[in-house]
């Protein structure tokens, strides 16, 4: 599925959060958005799944505008890996992975055999299959978000956004969520920290500074010493990386 996303504006009292963003992803597309602390990624992310109205510019998904998607129909297509996203305490992580079939599921019908398959399979990708049965409290922060993640897959959805979703993750989870994400037969838009993360696994990669869109394209077009220097503040070395020429940052200590 595409997302279209044409002069999204969205702000609290008379400060604007996001500002006029225009954006798409294709059908099957990685999309990376990167940007300072407070730069609106977060914020960004919930216009574009539909969980915040814009008030102003439009999200079409697969050329349909999101506002006139039932929330039900929206959220069997959609899902949403939110940053610290809380869940009730006194569940088994098994549990938390089943409410990703909510949407798919009537009030009449029984758990199904399909119902069982995704939440195996959401388990299994994230690496979570022997702790199914595990309390969701005694679980260290990567573990959880690893569980989230999970739930979204659950949902089988062709739409994914994530808000940061390797901060807790040590690095082989990380570089291994974000391959499985990216070789997901879905669209996705990724909000990360880690610049060389994005650089890895992100098809193009959208910049955001202060609510705009600062820069747009593929990691070697987009990821310069200048827009480093310019919207992260920082000094760093550019080198194509053996992973088919994409660029690689180092950064400089002083
Ligand atoms: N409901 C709100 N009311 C007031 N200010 C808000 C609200 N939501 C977000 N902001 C402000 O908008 C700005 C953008 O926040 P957002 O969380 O979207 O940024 P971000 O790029 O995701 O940041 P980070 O990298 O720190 O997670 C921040 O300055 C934040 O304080």
């Amino acid at each position: 599925m595409s997302i279209v996303a044409e002069n999204l504006h969205w702000g609290v009292k008379r400060k604007a959060i996001v500002s006029d963003v225009s954006l798409s992803a294709a059908p099957g597309e990685t999309l990376g958005l990167i940007g300072p602390n407070g730069s609106g990624k977060s914020s960004l992310l919930r216009l574009l799944a539909g969980l915040r109205k814009p008030q102003s510019g439009r999200v079409e998904v697969n050329g349909r505008d999101i506002a006139q998607v039932p929330r039900r129909a929206l959220s069997r297509q959609v899902a949403f890996v939110q940053q610290n996203a809380a869940t009730d305490t006194n569940v088994s992580v098994r549990d938390v992975v089943r409410l990703g079939r909510t949407p798919h599921r009537s009030a009449l019908s029984g758990w199904s055999a399909t119902d069982e398959s995704a939440v195996a399979a959401a388990l299994e990708s994230v690496d979570m299959t022997a702790r199914r049965s595990q309390p969701w409290q005694t679980l260290s922060g990567g573990e959880r978000q690893r569980v989230h993640i999970a739930r979204a897959l659950a949902q089988t959805p062709q739409v994914m956004f994530l808000d940061e979703p390797t901060n807790h993750l040590d690095i082989h989870h990380q570089i291994e969520i974000l391959r499985m994400v990216r070789d997901l037969d879905l669209t996705s838009v990724i909000a990360l920290h880690d610049l060389n993360l994005a650089a890895m696994f992100c098809d193009r990669i959208v910049v955001l500074d202060a609510g705009s869109v600062r820069a747009c394209g593929t990691p070697d077009v987009v990821l310069t010493q200048e827009l480093l220097r310019d919207v992260f503040r920082v000094t760093a070395d550019i080198s194509a990386s053996p992973d088919a020429g994409r660029p690689h940052i180092r950064f400089r200590a002083g």
